[in-house]
């Protein structure tokens, strides 16, 4: 197959979707790979390691999306790049569909085959081609709302973990998946007064396991939300529905009883946001503030530590690629459903049923197309 890597360009992604040791992997699978010039650089990989990994480099984006088969990248592909998607074509990156209708309408009518990672299931139903990206983003996540809090950018002037004879900051952690036990690890390890939220008792219990005294957790509700949530500095937004919009669970109403200047981290803002106020940010203006409460809303947080992110990325995307490289992505969905969970659009049709009743397309299951 011939599979090609486009250089990304959303803003401040410096990730790329296939590492020349990626590359290497295919080539050696008999595959032939085309990266796009300077693809590579955001992670330090030159286009000569690339070319010694046995790919072909390509003077700019249009080679790749006109002629190869697969096109692998990071995030989902910017309105330029839907125009080049072919009938036939399969793309392989994160899209998050659900909170993005003009996105999965030019996927549906541009026929390409699009295989989301955030959906890719696991044996336990994790989401493995999800979770180092989440690990990443969670562990990000103290750091930005660290930095928020301090009172040149807009917060409430409170240090995280405090200091001898001050009591540290207050954090809020809103899911008890992989950003929020990445996020509330973090928290943890500065010292500061931790709480996490969830709503499936298993969560709480392996996080209250895992954390015994140096976090507390509380089931979410309504009341504990409100109540954790207005006495927080720092509420870190982590939940997920897979596949589908996040739940809305701090309203605007709710910002007036919070603390001036605490801080809001949406790390769910890839699928539209946790908290009514959220709407997403970059990394160039990753902060805006509303009723007096900070709002950071970056989608692509694991783009701005791209060596550590492509590395993990790739760890996980490579094995499918593979896969699908050799076997075709038919063949591949038989053989492993779990990766069939990751077909969101295919031949015009929305194949993820979350995503066709978030945006009202009829929903034609996977199966029906392996058959
Ligand atoms: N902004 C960014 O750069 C990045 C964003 N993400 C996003 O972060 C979000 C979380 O991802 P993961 O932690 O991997 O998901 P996960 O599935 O591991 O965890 C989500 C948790 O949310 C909980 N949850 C669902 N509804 C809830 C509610 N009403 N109240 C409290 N908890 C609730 C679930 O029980 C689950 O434990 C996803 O939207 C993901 O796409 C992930 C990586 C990077
Ligand atoms: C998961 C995701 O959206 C990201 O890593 O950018
Ligand atoms: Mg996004």
């Amino acid at each position: 197959m011939r599979i090609g890597c486009p250089k990304e360009i959303k803003n401040h992604e410096y990730r790329v979707g296939l590492t020349p040791e990626s590359a290497h992997e295919l080539v050696a699978q008999g595959h032939e790979v085309w990266i796009e010039t300077m693809a590579g650089c955001g992670i330090d990989a030159s286009d000569d390691q690339y070319v010694a990994a046995g790919a072909k480099i390509t003077d700019g984006p249009d080679p790749i999306f006109a002629e190869c088969e697969m096109v692998v990248k990071v995030k989902e592909p910017q309105a330029v790049e839907r125009k080049k998607l072919r009938d036939g074509q399969i793309l392989y990156t994160y899209l998050h569909l659900a909170p993005d209708p003009d996105q999965t309408r030019d996927l549906v009518e541009s026929g390409v085959t699009a295989i989301a990672y955030e959906t890719v299931t696991g044996p336990r139903g994790q989401l493995p081609l999800l979770k180092p990206m989440s690990q990443v983003a969670g562990r990000m996540s103290v750091q930005a709302g660290a930095t928020a809090l301090e009172k040149a950018h807009g917060g409430r002037g409170v240090l995280l973990g405090g200091v001898p004879g001050v009591m540290p900051g207050k954090v809020v952690v809103i899911g008890g998946g992989v950003v929020g036990f990445n996020a509330a690890q973090m928290a943890a390890g500065l010292g500061a007064d931790v709480t996490i939220l969830d709503r499936d008792p298993e969560v709480l219990e392996k996080v209250g396991t895992h954390f015994e005294s140096r976090a507390s957790t509380r089931f979410s509700n309504k009341a504990n939300l409100y109540d954790a949530v207005c006495g927080a500095d720092l509420v870190i937004g982590a939940v997920l529905i897979p596949g589908a919009a996040a739940p809305k669970l701090v309203t605007r109403e709710m910002l007036g009883d919070m603390q001036k200047g605490a801080v809001l981290v949406d790390v769910a803002i890839d699928q539209g946001g946790c908290f009514e106020t959220s709407k997403p940010t970059t990394h160039a203006d990753p902060t805006y503030v509303v009723d007096d409460i900070v709002h950071y809303c970056v989608a692509n947080m694991p783009g701005a530590v791209a060596r550590t992110s492509t590395y993990a990325l790739n760890n996980v995307t490579l094995p499918h690629a593979l896969r699908i490289a050799r076997m075709g992505w038919k063949e591949a969905m038989r053989a492993d459903p779990h990766l069939g969970e990751g077909l969101n659009v295919h031949a015009g049709e929305v194949t993820y049923e979350a995503v066709a009743k978030e945006l009202g397309y009829d929903f034609r299951p996977v199966e029906d197309l392996l058959g």
